[in-house]
């Protein structure tokens, strides 16, 4: 879907970015992860043609951007920009509705969807007529979001979109991004500096540094198989937390007991959520969850402690 090939950008004597290949599939959700500096939004920036790369292509959906004219490439790609971007002196409605009007939408078309996505990411409608400053960080992200997805377009690049957020905030909007079906299908590059939200939104991560890849993989992949100390070495905080994240329900399906019955109103989740999410719900009084497998519809009703162990056990079965 996306496909960067020896992509350069130079300021001066600065290799911003520094001779970066990679690829993105369609549906997959890649990470660029890094301190900052090391090049993660020049080449966000580059895929949209916000900046101008010095060497190096890129195809979108088999496209060269290059051949294209950046103001219509722009709207073909959803952007959610760092600390939202949203215009003060513009409504939130007149904020959404910015790429519809250079679409040239009809006014209904732009409200029904507007009102969609509103529901969707659990926004009054009472905040149409308001302006950014007049809403909390989380409902300028939500806002923002609606912005980036208000044509459906196929591919999403967001940079820090939850970097301006307190804790709280920032756990509750990403877990419902990764709920959220209007994401489930679009092919989304996302920049950071947090590992942890790293590992819990993405299924490919790159870890960059001086304007280069370092490593590119699944986030089990970077914790269990670093190709070197730098890698070895950014991921060494919370190391625990990390692995809980990076090791899915499926990846210890076998090891997590058989249910004989299971009550009737147990929380379910399928087993492509990470073990750390699972152990989330385990907390006060629910003491079980229930994990169906998608392929066999195979159910199994785990405790804290039989998550703990499967992972254990799991632990034992990697490379030393
Ligand atoms: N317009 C510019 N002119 C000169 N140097 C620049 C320019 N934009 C970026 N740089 C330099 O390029 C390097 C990469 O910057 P970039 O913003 O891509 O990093 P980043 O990883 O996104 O950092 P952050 O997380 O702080 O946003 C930095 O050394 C930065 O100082």
């Amino acid at each position: 879907m996306i496909r960067v090939q020896n992509l350069s950008k130079q300021y001066g004597q600065t290799m911003a970015v520094d001779n970066i290949s990679f690829e993105v599939a369609e549906g997959d959700n890649l990470i660029l992860l890094g301190t900052s500096g090391c090049g993660k939004t020049t080449t966000l920036k580059m895929l949209n043609r916000l900046i101008e790369p010095t060497a190096g292509k890129i195809w979108i959906g088999g496209e060269d951007v290059t051949a294209q004219q950046p103001e219509l490439l722009r709207q073909n790609i959803g952007y959610v920009l760092q600390n939202n971007g949203l215009f003060p002196h513009y409504t939130v409605a007149d904020n959404i509705a910015i790429v519809p009007g250079l679409l040239k939408w009809d006014k209904e078309k732009t409200q029904n969807r507007t009102h969609e996505l509103l529901q969707k990411l659990h926004l009054s409608t009472d905040l149409l007529s308001k302006y950014p400053a007049q809403l909390s960080g989380g409902q300028q992200q939500r806002v923002g979001l609606a912005r980036a997805l208000i044509t459906n377009a196929p591919v999403l690049l967001m940079d820090e979109p939850f970097g301006a957020l307190d804790n709280i905030t920032r756990t509750k909007i990403q877990e419902e991004f990764k709920e959220l079906d209007e994401l489930q299908r679009k092919t989304i590059v996302m920049v950071t500096h947090d590992v942890h939200e790293a590992f819990e939104l993405g299924n490919r991560i790159a870890i960059m540094d001086k304007g280069q890849i370092v490593q590119m993989g699944t986030p089990a992949q970077l914790l269990f198989k670093p190709e070197n100390d730098f890698i070895r070495n950014f991921l060494k905080t919370q190391r625990l937390q990390l692995e809980l994240k990076a090791i899915t329900l499926h990846d210890v399906w076998y090891s997590l007991p058989s249910a004989n019955n299971v009550p009737v109103a147990s929380l379910e989740l399928d087993t492509n959520e990470n073990i750390w999410r699972a152990m989330q719900y385990l907390k006060g009084d629910v003491k079980h969850i229930m994990i169906k497998s998608p392929q066999t519809n195979e159910v199994k009703l785990v405790t804290f402690e039989q998550l703990m162990a499967a992972y254990h056990q799991y632990q034992n079965t990697l490379p030393a």
